[in-house]
């Protein structure tokens, strides 16, 4: 799979329920939106509303962001495995561009309704709406 460039989708707002101690950005709420964002991606390109954070690489805080600032937050897929999806993060201030976080791995597995791993089948990006699932899992909960 050749290197993709990272698509900035979700915007985020830094309200003050975010800060820490420190009037900064708080590490846990930007992990939070991340590990959301990279789900979300996840599904979109598994085609399956049933896949889970495996493992996160080393987390690099890059530089801090405040109350007020506005933050993009970029993912792309690196790695299609058999049963995996490794995809890399990125989170910038919008305005300046400047990196506050970079991960280099996040990595979520496909699973079947028996919650083990299953292969998804895929080894490539979709762009596309495509893969979308149609429905909750819990309105599947019976058919599968
Ligand atoms: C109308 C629209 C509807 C929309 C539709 C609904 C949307 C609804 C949204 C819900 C959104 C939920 C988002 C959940 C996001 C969470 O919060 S998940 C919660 C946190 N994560 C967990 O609880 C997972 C706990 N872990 C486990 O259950 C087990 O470890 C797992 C995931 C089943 C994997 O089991 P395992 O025995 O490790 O599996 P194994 O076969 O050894 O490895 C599987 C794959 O992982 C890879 N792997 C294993 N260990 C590692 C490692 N340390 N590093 C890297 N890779 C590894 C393997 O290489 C393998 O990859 P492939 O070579 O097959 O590609």
């Amino acid at each position: 799979m050749e290197k993709a460039d990272i698509t900035f989708r979700t915007r985020k707002w830094v309200r003050p329920e975010d800060l820490n101690a420190n009037g900064t950005l708080f590490g846990g709420s930007l992990l939070k939106w991340i590990d959301e964002e990279a789900a979300i991606y996840a599904i979109l390109q598994l085609g399956n509303g049933r896949a889970v954070t495996k493992y996160i690489s080393e987390i690099n805080f890059v530089s801090s962001a405040v109350q007020g600032d506005l933050v993009e937050m970029g993912l792309t897929a690196k790695r299609f495995g058999r049963t995996s999806l490794t995809m890399r993060a990125e989170v910038r201030n919008m305005i300046t561009r400047e990196a506050i976080l970079t991960i280099e791995e996040i990595v979520f597995v496909n699973l079947g309704p028996d919650g083990r791993p299953q292969p998804h089948g895929y080894t490539e990006i979709t762009y596309d709406r495509d893969r979308i699932p149609t429905h909750h899992l819990t309105e599947t909960l019976d058919e599968d």
